[in-house]
């Protein structure tokens, strides 16, 4: 596991361009086992995630290859194989192989996924929809799940999701896409990187009408097949982590490739304290801001605040006035960041019945030893050590790198004073 090390208290200045969005990509590469023909992604970040994705495509024979941000993958001798447990397990989005590969064979059996510690992070509605389809689902012995469609293959149907679930939306996508038959998603997410699975996949040659709506509706077809690069969308997360270090340690920073669209709901609480921000088509020039006010913030499916920005805009509010108040709706016991930060100095406390998180102003940090239980208490952690006097060492730093392109190169391009530990990771 690598570690990160930041020398705090430079403040940053220049300028930052943001990468393809990670949740957009880890869908899009299991995706694109469902075609018909090689494929290539363009603005492909350089994060662990994708790495362990391209470990998976080789153990079921699809070779894929990484050279300068775009990936090429040729699925076109994939074999039905035993999939890697230990890989599996790295990430969340392994999930997506479910539908996937019940898309392309009509079955799919692996390993329950892994990613991010963030409190209970069930797969029922996954699950709903591949039995919607006529699929069934059983548990072995060996905890490995095994989803199989009847004799006729996979059948569209409506599917009624209980919870707005990205996953989900994106699974039942990916097992409809070449169903026979129509299937309707209602109460589907709306997230943009939903919007990017379904632009890759209509490009192909699906029809897929309404993504980005709460209703999704998938005419199957029998091929799929890639004549353009697909350019991955610019990640609003990492977008939204840089825009709130820049706010609270920059003195004039430019993020580029933004879509400022996808971050409205967080962008409006910059405003709100008090960071003044120039918002162009494509970038965003973030002012020096010396004071902040505090604000509440409630995280919600999009458009609303996103959960994974929570955490990144934590360090901005302990400069704050007065105190901020953080309720995580999608994940309320996404608190790892919080014991981490108080060993920094930070005031934060977090209500232990109902995880509501207060965070009251905080006149110094100071450098400490602390954990990145998950990519976003790392980012946390970062920002609040680029704040922070001396010395700052971030263990399992990986969960940065699971999500972050070329961060290190990012922030020592930004004037920040940081390094990698132990990093064997990276894919290049
Ligand atoms: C790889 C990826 O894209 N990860 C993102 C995705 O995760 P992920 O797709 O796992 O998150 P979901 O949108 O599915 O989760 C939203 C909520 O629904 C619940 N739920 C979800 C599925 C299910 O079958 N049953 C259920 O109850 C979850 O516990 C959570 O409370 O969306 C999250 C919410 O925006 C983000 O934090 C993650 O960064
Ligand atoms: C929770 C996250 O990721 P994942 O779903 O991949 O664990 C995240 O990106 O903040």
């Amino acid at each position: 596991m690598s570690e990160m090390i930041i020398y705090g208290g430079h403040r940053l200045s220049g300028e930052v361009t943001i990468g393809g969005a990670k949740n957009s990509t880890v869908a899009i590469i299991p995706a694109a086992i469902l075609a018909d023909s090689p494929v290539q992604l363009d603005m492909v970040p350089n994060i662990l995630d994708v790495k362990n994705l391209m470990l998976i495509l080789e153990s079921m024979n699809v070779h894929s290859e990484f050279v300068d941000g775009v990936l090429s993958i040729d699925p076109t001798d994939i074999e039905q194989s035993a999939l890697p447990s230990k890989t599996i397990k790295s990430l969340r989005a392994s999930y997506y192989f479910m539908g996937a590969l019940l898309g392309r064979f009509n079955r799919a059996v692996l390993t329950f996924p892994g990613g991010d510690n963030i409190g209970p992070r069930p797969i029922d509605q996954h699950i709903k929809a591949f039995k919607a389809l006529g699929a069934s689902v059983s548990e072995d012995a060996n905890g490995k799940i095994k989803i199989e469609a009847g004799p006729d293959g996979l059948v569209g149907a409506p599917i009624f999701l209980d919870v707005v679930s990205v996953g989900a939306t994106i699974n039942a996508i990916l097992a409809a896409v070449k169903a026979k038959g129509t299937t309707t998603i209602w109460n589907a997410a709306k997230e943009p990187e939903i919007i990017d699975v379904v632009t890759f996949l209509n490009n192909m040659g699906a029809k897929i009408r309404g993504a980005g709506t709460d209703v999704v509706r998938i005419d199957g077809v029998k091929r799929l097949i890639a004549k353009n690069t697909h350019t991955i969308i610019p990640d609003r997360i990492e977008a939204g982590t840089y825009l709130s270090m820049a706010a609270v340690i920059g003195d004039g920073v430019l993020v580029n490739n933004v879509i400022p669209e996808h971050l409205e709901s967080f962008i409006a609480k910059l405003n709100e304290a008090g960071v003044n921000l120039d918002i162009n088509e494509d970038s965003i020039y973030v002012h020096r801001c010396d004071n902040f006010k505090p604000i509440k913030i409630k995280t919600l499916p999009f458009p609303g605040f996103a959960t994974d920005l929570q955490q990144p805009i934590t360090p901005l509010l302990l400069k704050a006035s007065g105190d901020s108040i953080i309720v995580d709706t999608i994940y309320p016991e996404r608190t790892r960041h919080i014991a981490e930060l108080i060993k920094m100095g930070a005031n934060i406390k977090v209500s232990p019945s109902d995880h509501i998180i207060i965070i009251s102003p905080t006149a110094k940090l100071t450098g400490a030893v602390v954990d990145a239980g998950e990519i976003r208490a790392g980012a946390a952690a970062m920002i609040s050590g680029l704040m922070a006097d001396g010395v700052t060492k971030i263990t399992n730093a990986d969960n940065i790198l699971r999500g972050y392109d070329n961060v290190v190169d990012k922030l020592t391009n930004l004037h920040a004073h940081v390094e990698l530990i132990n990093n064997t990771n990276l894919i290049n």
